[in-house]
């Protein structure tokens, strides 16, 4: 007997090697995907009647700061060096363990109830973020956020934290954590600070989570102090790999662009953040037609400012058709593909498609929905009508976090609460030392 079994539904399957089922059933035991077909005689514990809706792989979220939900709205409207300088480190500063934790369990939350079923994050506090993964039920690719900024004493006790991170979580949670390195940026730790970390990635067998080239001061300061971008520097370090994570990746010339698709780089892009922080637009097209692994990420709620993967999906379909002014850049199929395919190929999960023997990390999304109907194209319906909220069921390694809406792997309204709760308390803190 099968654990789960989702009938009726229309099987968006994401794999290059199958075709969609327009009323299928997929079969799923020991958190894997058994079967996908049109009927079974197979019995299972749990039958979810997905009639109306579409079944389809959870999304993946390649760059966040998850307990930065903490500051939704907190600093809107600046630019990012004003913003990160001014606003963001110095309140936190302030932060503390239990505010990352209850920070986190609202993102795992608004994760779980808008379809992600894996994100990669970069923050403080890691052991907490830990926890709070483990307990979710969801999938995580989590790196401790390194600052170094040219200090060498800094830098060795930053490194420390994010090797015992390492070192302690990677595999955790049935396999379910992976656990990363993440030097913030090129132009907040030192060449010799990134050169450590890359050894020691390469040692420990971790993989690397790092911001490339978001903003055009980035690439200005990089010129001055190295004569080339970011890109060239870490290239001269050797630093690239199939095991580095890119987020942003915006001021690319094409000779970058080439540097990264032959290093087999995966690059996160992240529309909204870059939008509205005015980072500039990443060459997304140009990067895929190269063959380079362009994935989504939503960035932390400060920059958003939510976790909603299909309001990303739209933002960066429209903002690669503005960009080129070609309407056909970017299609509705191609940015599905980037936010589940792609992203778990970036963090090397067996998820992205719903095929056999991939990881159970399903959605269904119902589309039985006045901005949802009438239906000609499911792809289509899913980057440019859907949102967050018409997800109905998620799924992650075989398990039921969200049943026809309603969360089950935690109280929503103590989560929202204690998030609430936390965020008070750390922003009169903040006050206080104004
Ligand atoms: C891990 C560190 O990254 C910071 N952070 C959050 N958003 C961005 C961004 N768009 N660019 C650079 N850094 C960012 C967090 O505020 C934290 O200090
Ligand atoms: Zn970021």
């Amino acid at each position: 007997m099968a654990d789960i079994i989702i009938k009726n539904g229309y099987i968006l399957t994401m794999d290059p090697s199958a075709d969609n089922i327009k009323n299928g059933v997929v079969v799923i035991e020991d958190g894997r995907i058994t079967d996908v077909c049109e009927k079974t005689e197979e019995t299972a514990d749990t039958v979810i009647d997905a009639q109306g809706s579409v079944v389809m792989p959870g999304f993946v979220n390649t760059h966040t700061h998850a307990g930065m939900t903490l500051f939704r709205g907190y600093a809107d409207d600046l630019a990012l060096s004003d913003w990160l300088e001014n606003h963001i480190w110095p309140a936190e500063v302030e932060l503390t363990g239990s505010d990352v934790y209850a920070g986190t369990r609202l993102a795992c939350l608004e994760m779980i109830k808008s379809g992600t079923i894996a994100f990669a994050d970069m923050y403080f506090f890691m052991d907490e973020v830990g926890k709070v993964v483990e307990s979710s039920g969801l999938r995580a690719a989590l790196s401790y956020g390194m600052i170094e900024l040219w200090d060498e004493e800094k830098g060795k006790r930053e490194l420390k934290e994010g090797k015992s991170f390492v070192n302690e979580w990677n595999g955790k949670a049935d396999g379910r954590i992976s656990a990363m390195y993440g030097p913030h940026a090129p132009n907040t730790c030192s060449k010799e600070f990134l050169m450590k970390v890359r050894e020691q990635a390469t040692e420990d067998n971790a993989k690397i989570h790092i911001h490339v080239l978001e903003t055009e001061a980035e690439l200005n300061q990089m010129k001055e102090q190295y004569g080339m971008c970011s890109v060239n520097m870490l290239d001269s370090i050797d630093f690239f790999g199939p095991d580095v994570l890119a987020a942003h990746c915006i001021w690319l010339s094409d000779g970058d662009m080439d540097i990264l698709r032959n290093n087999n780089v995966n690059i996160s892009h992240n529309p909204v953040s870059n939008m509205k922080l005015a980072s500039g637009i990443a060459p997304v097209t140009k990067l895929l037609d190269r063959g380079a692994n362009v994935c989504l990420g939503t960035d932390g709620c400060a920059s958003n400012n939510n976790l909603g993967m299909f309001e990303e999906m739209k933002a960066a379909a429209l903002l690669q058709k503005v960009d080129t002014m070609d309407p056909m850049a970017l299609p509705a199929r191609q940015v599905l593909e980037m936010a589940t395919v792609n992203g778990a190929k970036a963090l090397d999960i067996n998820s992205g498609m719903i095929r056999k023997g991939y990881n159970a990390d399903v959605i269904i999304v119902d589309m039985n929905k006045a901005h949802l109907n009438p239906l000609y194209d499911v792809p289509s319906h899913l980057v440019y009508s859907a949102g967050s909220s018409d997800v109905r069921t998620t799924i992650v390694n075989g398990k039921v976090l969200m049943d026809d809406y309603g969360v089950v792997c935690m109280d929503e309204q103590k989560v929202i609460d204690e998030a609430r709760d936390a965020a008070a308390d750390l922003i009169s803190r903040v006050d206080a030392k104004k």
